[in-house]
């Protein structure tokens, strides 16, 4: 401890936030392009105190060349990889390379880009926004220990019915009737995180957290809606969002924790009525408000019971 703050408990980071780099690769003949888009946020913990105490720069990594290093390590890729790849190796480059860096946050936001069909033919160079976002985050030690999360972000989902909500706490401020019968909507934020805890047991397979980020989607959607010809019935946001959670971690061994953010976004069924005629017109699940706020905000994670998390 320095001695300008014994007595104090000081703790620091620094780094570079927003740091969006697109990055395009070509097929071997150059015809068919592959491209994604990424927001950067690096944050750094090492030892540069001094800089806080004694106006010492000595030990800091600027943050103009933590900006730079994204782009450069963007050149280097020759192949295309998933962010979580990108992100082990920005944070395995800044914990190697510094001495004085001992931890590297890294998280990315991938923007949807998806390939663009013409006439039904996939485009060679041509892509449009999608909505849900990839999102990852690696938390990296000089050691190589690792924790590593990936997430979806955005991913909103509605049914028009099998969804109810019943047997809830009634008391002098409860107005909200039972139902069997309402829409359900959701924008899901899920974040799960991986089991490998080092540099060297994440998979070599190149694109693996891409397929695997499709996978958990795919699920957490089937589980959601269940099947296309009669769905299932959801008797909570709470009750789906655990079967979402656990579909998820029984299907994929490699996944130790998963957590939803999932509010219920309410479409209020409309019923006018006046004083003097009572109901106007017999509404019948059919015409709805839809809203955005107020919100009910329901969320939970789910580990695994030998995790460590
Ligand atoms: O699925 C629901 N969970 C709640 O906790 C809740 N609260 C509420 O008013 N409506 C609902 N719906």
């Amino acid at each position: 401890m320095v001695k300008e703050l014994e007595g104090f408990n000081f703790e620091q980071r620094h780094g570079k936030a927003r740091v969006r780099v697109g990055r395009v690769w070509r097929s071997n003949d150059g015809r068919r392009h592959f491209m994604v888009e990424w927001n950067v946020n690096i944050s750094l913990l090492s030892n540069c105190v001094a800089a806080y105490v004694r106006d010492d720069n000595s030990d800091i990594v600027a943050t103009d060349t933590m900006k730079n290093t994204v782009y450069v390590k963007a050149k280097e890729c020759s192949e295309q990889l998933s962010a979580e790849e990108f992100a082990i190796l920005l944070g395995k480059h800044f914990t190697s390379i510094y001495p004085q860096v001992y931890t590297a946050i890294v998280n990315i936001v991938e923007k949807p880009w998806e390939r663009i069909s013409v006439n039904g033919q996939p485009h060679e160079h041509g892509f449009k926004l999608g909505s849900e976002k990839h999102t990852t985050e690696v938390i990296i030690q000089k050691s190589g220990a690792l924790q590593l999360t990936s997430g979806i972000e955005g991913l909103s989902l509605l049914k028009t019915t099998q969804s109810g909500f019943e047997g809830f706490i009634r008391d002098k401020y409860t107005a909200l009737p039972e139902t069997r019968e309402r829409m359900l909507a959701t924008e899901v934020t899920a974040s799960w995180r991986y089991s490998y805890e080092s540099v060297s047991s994440i998979p070599q397979k190149s694109l693996y957290f891409n397929d695997q980020y499709l996978n958990v989607k795919n699920v957490l959607v089937e589980t959601f809606f269940g099947p296309p010809v009669g769905g299932v019935y959801s008797a909570s946001v709470q009750s789906t969002l655990l079967q979402m959670a656990k579909a998820v971690l029984s299907r994929f061994t490699d996944i130790s924790s998963i957590q939803l953010k999932m509010p219920n976004i309410h479409f209020l069924p409309v019923n006018i009525s006046s004083k003097d005629n009572g109901n106007i017109v017999k509404f019948n699940d059919d015409v709805y408000l839809p809203t955005d706020e107020p919100h009910g905000s329901i969320e939970a994670t789910l580990s695994r019971f030998w995790s460590k998390m």
